[in-house]
């Protein structure tokens, strides 16, 4: 009875730490890069497909794991129980799980490339990772000043193009066009998870977008930050660039305006505005899904 009471905790903090949903901000780019390439080439290889997942999954494992490492060092995580550091209470263990992740998602875009004898896919994923290094890991930290949104959009534009190109081998304006929409959205989930962190940002020197333009400005940024998706999504469809079916993503709207109307209420309570991430999440999934289909039922 006493061990269950204690474990309770301790299970939702671990959850908190590995944050599954989030996960899915690694499927979403793989699934409209290679649904893109499948509906223009007509073939799919599903092992590319799968080895590539694993490895996303892999790359997003190492970007949180090791934050709260380099988090760790620079003290703004003192209020974050679920920081994998404290649970573990070893942080060169910690340190060394990031590492095992990065290297195993590594290999798995390498094999890629080696099966593909073509190193494109390899190159733009190895540059888009020490991209996103310079997000959190010393000395650069540039998350520090507020370019984490606009790194996050660099990179998970390069990641959708590199899955269109392991299955197509081949550049298309589609997919890139895919790209802009699927970065911005994770871009987004990236904004929103920093409304409630405001405080300790601030106390940490942190200067994110919210800390620079305070949590009102950001509310209400955030439905021109979301609504840009939908009327990109309706101008590539207009300079027929997407498929019409691709306006299926018009269908992820309502979660996108529950998010921005939930955002303009609760800006400046950060236990309330504290889940707008993962509201951005299951909008950019629902998003991405369509996005996909979109192209697939063409
Ligand atoms: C760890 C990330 C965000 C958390 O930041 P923060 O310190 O504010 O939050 P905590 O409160 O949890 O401490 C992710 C940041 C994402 C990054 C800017 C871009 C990642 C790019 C990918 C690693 C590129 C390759 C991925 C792929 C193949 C899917
Ligand atoms: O923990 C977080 O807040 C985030 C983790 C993460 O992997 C990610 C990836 C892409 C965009 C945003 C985020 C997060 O906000």
């Amino acid at each position: 009875m006493t061990t269950s009471i204690i474990e309770q905790p301790n299970k939702k903090l671990w959850l908190a730490a590995i944050k599954p949903p989030m996960y899915t901000v690694a499927v979403i780019p793989i699934w409209v890069g290679s649904a893109i390439g499948f509906a223009q080439t007509k073939i799919l290889n599903l092992q590319i497909f799968a080895v590539f997942l694993t490895s996303a999954i892999l790359f997003i494992a190492w970007m949180n794991v090791s934050n709260d490492v380099f988090d760790d060092d620079t003290g703004i995580d003192q209020n974050k129980a679920h920081s994998v550091v404290k649970l573990t209470g070893n942080k060169s263990l910690t340190f060394l799980i990031a590492n095992l992740c990065l290297i195993t998602g590594v290999l798995g875009v390498s094999l890629i490339s080696w099966w593909q004898r073509d190193i494109t896919v390899m190159a733009l994923v190895l540059v888009a990772s020490a991209i996103a290094y310079t997000y959190q890991g010393p000395p650069f930290r540039l998350g520090y000043q507020g370019l984490g949104e606009i790194i996050c959009l660099i990179c998970f534009s390069m990641v959708v193009v590199a899955a269109y190109y392991s299955q197509a081998q081949a550049w298309s304006v589609a997919s890139f066009a895919a790209a802009i929409i699927v970065a911005i959205a994770t871009s987004l989930i990236l904004f929103c998870s920093h409304i409630h962190q405001v405080e300790d940002d601030l106390v940490a020197g942190k200067r994110s977008p919210i800390v620079r333009l305070g949590t009102k400005k950001a509310s209400q940024i955030v439905p021109w930050f979301g609504g840009s998706i939908y009327a990109l999504t309706a101008l590539f469809v207009l300079l027929q660039i997407f498929p019409v079916a691709t306006l299926l993503v018009f269908l992820s709207l309502p979660l996108a305006i529950k998010l921005f109307r939930h955002v303009h209420n609760y800006h400046d309570q950060p236990a309330k505005v504290s889940n707008s991430k993962f509201m951005a999440v299951g909008m950019h999934f629902a998003m991405g899904l369509l996005l996909g289909i979109g192209f697939l039922i063409n």
